[in-house]
């Protein structure tokens, strides 16, 4: 039976008294850009723009052997398009990602029907995949290169009205699409998924589907179906998944995913009774599920991700990454663990 299934607004106030007077301002500026095409405009002129070719982001590697995203103030790039034959005025097809706290907007543009080496020799970097330059770049740069790619994505697959079959047209923010014939606005659009890691009290339950990399275990996760509560999409995914039922549920934090398309992962903690434990793996999604001890979790989260013994038998048992929301949960649920059982 289901005794308390409830979501509970767990840190989510923290840090958001710091600099709030700016953070208004800015956040303010940002939605006028999107509204004020003139406004737009102006801030693109004064503003930077960061490339992609075909959706994989433009890297430059600093001597330090650092990977940074490199910013193109909208005159070098007009110049370097312009060099490279193109009409420098693409650079205004650029979309807006946010403003830096110094009310400095961020941009972002696909060249893909530029030769990629030639764009690669005049910016000096590289285009590299997304899913290498999501884990290669710093912690605050690679959200913004999911986001560009997300929106790039967005757009790049909404050129026409689903309802018309006519061409739709971007405003200048590239927040929104419309179709002029019938009036209907486009704005992009994420998948809601929960993700969430289930406990039994003493132990917590990861999977493997078959696509993950060797020894890879991660929190289950899943599409929310349309009209369902997160709550009852936690419920249903584990219910199908693991053939568990989840009593309770914990807020933890959420995230942009990019891959393979834009998800919105809502994270949460699970709890099911400790007499209610015996996993029923559905194999059509998951390669394997299986309860692991706080001991095993602490040394799989000790490891380099992946670590570097591929043929090893059986496989080292590793976690997803740090920027991997599963990542939070795990250490979330090992210092919960550490601090009502540890010693015990
Ligand atoms: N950031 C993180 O820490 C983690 C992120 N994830 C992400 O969570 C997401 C969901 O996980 P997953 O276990 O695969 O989900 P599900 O368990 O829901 O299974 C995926 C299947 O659901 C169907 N589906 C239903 N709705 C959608 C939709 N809107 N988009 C795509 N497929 C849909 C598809 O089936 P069919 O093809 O048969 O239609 C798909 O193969 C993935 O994007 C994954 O990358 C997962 C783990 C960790
Ligand atoms: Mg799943």
């Amino acid at each position: 039976m289901l005794r308390c299934l409830r979501v509970l607004p767990a840190r989510v106030t923290r840090n958001f008294s710091r600099c709030c007077s700016n953070y208004v301002a800015r956040m303010r500026f940002i939605n006028k850009l999107k509204e004020d095409e003139g406004a737009c405009l102006t801030a693109l002129e004064s503003g930077n723009i960061f490339l992609y070719h075909t959706l994989a982001p433009l890297l430059r590697k600093t001597q330090q052997g650092v990977f940074q995203l490199p910013l193109l103030p909208f005159k070098d790039l007009e110049g370097i398009l312009n060099r490279l034959g193109k009409d420098g005025s693409m650079v205004k097809d650029s979309v807006l990602i946010t403003c830096t706290e110094q009310n400095r907007a961020l941009f972002c543009l696909d060249v893909g029907e530029l030769d990629q080496q030639a764009v690669e020799k005049e910016c000096g970097g590289n285009f590299v995949d997304l899913r290498k330059a999501f884990f290669t770049l710093r912690g605050e740069e690679a959200p913004l290169v999911a986001r560009g790619q997300a929106l790039l994505r967005w757009h790049q697959g909404n050129g026409f009205c689903s309802a018309s079959g006519k061409p739709t047209t971007r405003n200048q923010a590239g927040s929104q699409r419309v179709c002029h014939s019938n009036g209907l606005i486009y704005y992009p659009k994420m998948s809601p998924v929960i993700i969430t890691l289930v406990s039994d009290g003493k132990r917590c339950l990861l999977a493997r589907q078959a696509s993950f990399p060797r020894g890879m275990f991660s929190a289950l996760a899943g599409f929310c179906d349309m009209g369902e509560t997160l709550e009852e999409t936690l419920r249903r995914e584990v219910a199908e998944e693991v053939g568990l039922e989840v009593v309770s549920v914990r807020y933890s934090g959420s995230q942009h995913w990019p891959f393979p398309q834009s998800s919105f992962m809502v994270a949460c903690h699970a709890t099911v009774s400790p007499g209610n434990t015996q996993v029923d793996v559905d194999h059509e999604e998951l390669e394997e599920a299986r309860w692991f001890t706080l001991e095993e979790i602490r040394a799989a989260l000790k490891l380099r991700t992946p670590p570097r013994n591929p043929r090893d038998q059986p496989p080292t048992i590793w976690v997803p990454p740090s920027y991997a929301i599963a990542h939070k949960l795990i250490r979330e649920w090992v210092d919960d663990q550490e601090l009502h059982y540890d010693g015990e």
